[in-house]
Formats: structure tokens, C-alpha cells, sequence
């Protein structure tokens, strides 16, 4: 493929570890960060310390603080900045940016405000801007040190998946493409409250038993909503809804399930998010997938607790009990998938 000029619009874990494997596939990367210390540090050490230490920033990298001068003439926009944050970042190039330039989306939420989804943020803002969003298991930690990782490229355009997918492929980063831009950013977004849920428990002194039933009862409700705002539920059983959902519930280089975990030990949520110092998104996903839940009637009973406990101060243990003694069920009963998603 013929090597393309890419900014990454974030410097934060993720940011700085997509551009590492776009920088190895000698593509010309432009990683633009707000703050003018942040800069000045990896300038100087050739590290990003507050956000992946320990992880050498190849002076091929270039370093911008002024975003329009990072987007300026390249073929990708990669938005890689807190979801709440998206729209602001997005204004602030929206009348630099030219209609040929795809728009990559690697934050995983639903901006709160609107309930919208990231690709709807975008059309918003930029109608008919080639748009993908990047999703699936892959923790900054690990991708930054070359170990193999699987992602997807959902786009609703098939040749803007494959252009994405071309990209950012490499040996040790593969990835798949999907035509179900809402199944990928939904099952993204949602993960990160069961993961944190997971962390509860977790903190709570909970076991496997426990994560196992959240994760499997947890991907049931995400795919319940899903398919009611009009996602492919067969999305949900692939690497942006199940395999996302595994690593986030499983693992602690996950900011969601290590904030749930403090919040099971009893602290509260302005220590947990002083100690985690990076964005916990299944926080704002929280709020927003309960009321998304109310407004689409959708059941969803783990998400409905783990808004109790972070809104309403319920009690942890309570939440426990509650899932614990709802009515009896049948596990088969439920969801059809009599949607189908397909390229435009
Ligand atoms: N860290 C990871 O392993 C992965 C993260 N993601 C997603 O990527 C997104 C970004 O996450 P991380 O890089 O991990 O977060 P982070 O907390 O490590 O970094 C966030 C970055 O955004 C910057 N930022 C915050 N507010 C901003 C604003 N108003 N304008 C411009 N920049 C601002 C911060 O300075 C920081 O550089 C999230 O939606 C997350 O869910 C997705 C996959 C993996
Ligand atoms: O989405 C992620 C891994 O795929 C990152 O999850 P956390 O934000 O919980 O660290």
C-alpha cells in the first residue's frame, strides 16, 4: 500500500500506541497533544511518561500542540481523545478538513449529551466525510509492545473498511473488517460498564464464577439494546462485542475494571478516578446506556445496577443481591437476530 500521511488526534495510552504501529508501517504519523508540557516530554525523554511509560517514541514520530497544522494534508483523521471530547476536538479543525480525508474513530463511548454515537457526532458535523471506527481488544500496554492483537475496521462503506484496514495492518495488529458501524461502536461503549461492574465485583472479593456470569449475562443485554438501535446482534459475538468485552472484564491494564475494582473496595468515585489519572469511560457510558435503556424499554439489569451504585449510591452488595433474586428465567429466551446489516 502506498504510504499514507496520518494524524492521530490524542496522546494519551491509545493515541500513542496506534501511532506506533502506523509509524512501523512507515506511514507518516503527526500525534498532536493539547498540552505544551506533554510535548516538551516526549520531545525530550523520547517517552510519553504519564500515559505509557517505559515505551521508546521513534523520532519519526512527529509531535504537534496545533491541531490544524497536524491535520493538514494527510489522508487520515484518527480521533483518539475521550469520547466527551470528541466534538470538541472535531470543531475545533472542522473548516480544515477536506472531504477526501477518512475520519478513524478509536474512542469507545456515546457522547452524553445527545446520546449519539461517534459516527453520528461525525456526520453531524462533516456530512458524508468517509468515517470508520477501530474497535476490539486491544489495551494500549500490550499493542505497544508489538504483542499480536486483533481489531475491526467498521465502516459502512466497504472500500473506506478495506482502505482503514490496509492502514493499519501488520503482522503483529490484524484487522477485520465490518459493515456494522453502530453493532462495533455500541458493543464498545457498552463493555466498558460491565467491565467496571466485573471490577466490583472483583473488589468486592467476588471470583471467576461471578465475572463469568457478568460477562455472559453482560453481553446478553448489550446486544439487547444493540439490536433495538438497529445493530447486527452476530456483531456482539465477534472481537468489538465479546472479544472487548473478555479482555476489558479480565484484565488490569483495563481502566474501567480497575476503577470498578476500587469501587468494590469502598472508595469513592472522585479517589477511584484520581487514581486511575486516565479516562474511565464506562463511567459516562453508564448514565448513558441506562437512559438509552429506559427510552428503548430494553431490559437491562446489570447496567441498571452499576448506574445505582455510581448515581445513586446504592450499596455495592446490594446490587449483588438484587441480580441475584430477580425473577426466575429462561435462559433461551430473548433475542432473534432478524437484522442484517450489509455494506451500502
Ligand atoms: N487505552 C487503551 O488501551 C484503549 C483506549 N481506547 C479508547 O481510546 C479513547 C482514549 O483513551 P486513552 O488514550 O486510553 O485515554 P487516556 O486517558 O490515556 O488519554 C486521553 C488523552 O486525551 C487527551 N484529552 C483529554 N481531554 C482532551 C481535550 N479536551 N482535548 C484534547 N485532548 C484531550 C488527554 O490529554 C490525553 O492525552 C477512549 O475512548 C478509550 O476508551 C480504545 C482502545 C484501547
Ligand atoms: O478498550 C480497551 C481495550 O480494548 C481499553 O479498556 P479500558 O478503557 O478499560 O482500559
Amino acid at each position: 500500500m502506498k504510504k499514507l500521511s496520518i494524524a492521530v488526534l490524542g496522546a494519551g495510552s491509545w493515541g500513542t500506541a496506534l501511532s506506533l504501529v502506523l509509524n512501523s508501517n512507515d506511514h507518516v504519523v503527526n500525534l498532536w497533544m493539547r498540552g505544551e508540557e506533554q510535548y516538551q516530554e516526549i520531545l525530550t525523554t523520547g517517552e510519553n511518561k504519564k500515559y505509557l511509560s517505559g515505551i521508546k517514541i521513534p523520532s519519526s514520530i512527529k509531535l504537534f500542540t496545533d491541531s490544524i497544522a497536524a491535520v493538514k494534508d494527510t489522508d487520515i483523521i484518527l480521533l483518539a481523545v475521550p469520547t466527551q471530547k470528541v466534538r470538541e476536538v472535531l470543531k475545533s479543525i472542522q473548516p480544515h478538513i477536506k472531504p477526501h480525508q477518512v475520519i478513524v474513530n478509536a474512542a469507545k463511548g456515546i457522547e452524553q449529551k445527545t446520546q449519539l454515537r461517534i459516527s453520528e457526532v461525525v456526520e453531524e458535523m462533516l456530512p458524508n466525510q468517509p468515517y470508520a471506527m477501530l474497535s476490539g481488544p486491544s489495551h494500549a500496554e500490550e499493542v505497544a509492545i508489538n504483542m499480536p492483537t486483533t481489531i475491526v475496521a467498521a465502516a459502512l462503506k466497504k472500500d473506506t473498511a478495506e482502505f482503514v484496514q490496509h492502514a493499519f495492518m501488520t503482522s503483529k495488529f490484524r484487522v477485520y473488517t465490518n459493515p456494522d458501524v453502530a453493532g462495533v461502536e455500541l458493543g464498545g461503549a457498552l463493555k466498558n460498564v460491565i467491565a467496571f461492574g466485573a471490577g466490583i465485583a472483583d473488589g468486592l472479593g467476588f471470583g471467576d464464577n461471578v465475572r463469568a456470569a457478568l460477562m455472559t449475562r453482560g453481553i446478553r443485554e448489550i446486544a439487547r439494546l444493540g439490536k433495538a438501535m438497529g445493530a447486527d446482534i452476530s456483531t456482539f459475538a465477534g472481537l468489538s462485542g465479546i472479544g472487548d468485552l473478555i479482555v476489558t472484564c479480565t484484565s488490569m491494564h483495563s481502566r474501567n475494571r480497575r476503577a470498578g475494582i476500587l469501587i468494590g473496595k469502598g472508595k469513592s468515585l472522585q479517589e477511584t478516578l484520581k487514581e486511575i489519572g486516565m479516562v474511565v469511560e464506562g463511567i459516562t457510558t453508564t448514565n448513558v446506556a441506562y437512559e438509552l435503556a429506559v427510552k428503548y424499554n430494553i431490559e437491562m439489569p446489570i447496567t441498571e445496577e452499576i448506574y445505582k451504585v455510581l448515581y445513586e449510591g446504592r450499596d455495592p452488595k446490594d446490587a449483588v443481591i438484587n441480580l441475584m433474586t430477580r425473577d426466575r428465567k429462561n435462559e433461551m429466551e430473548e433475542i432473534v437476530n432478524d437484522s442484517s446489516v450489509d455494506w451500502q
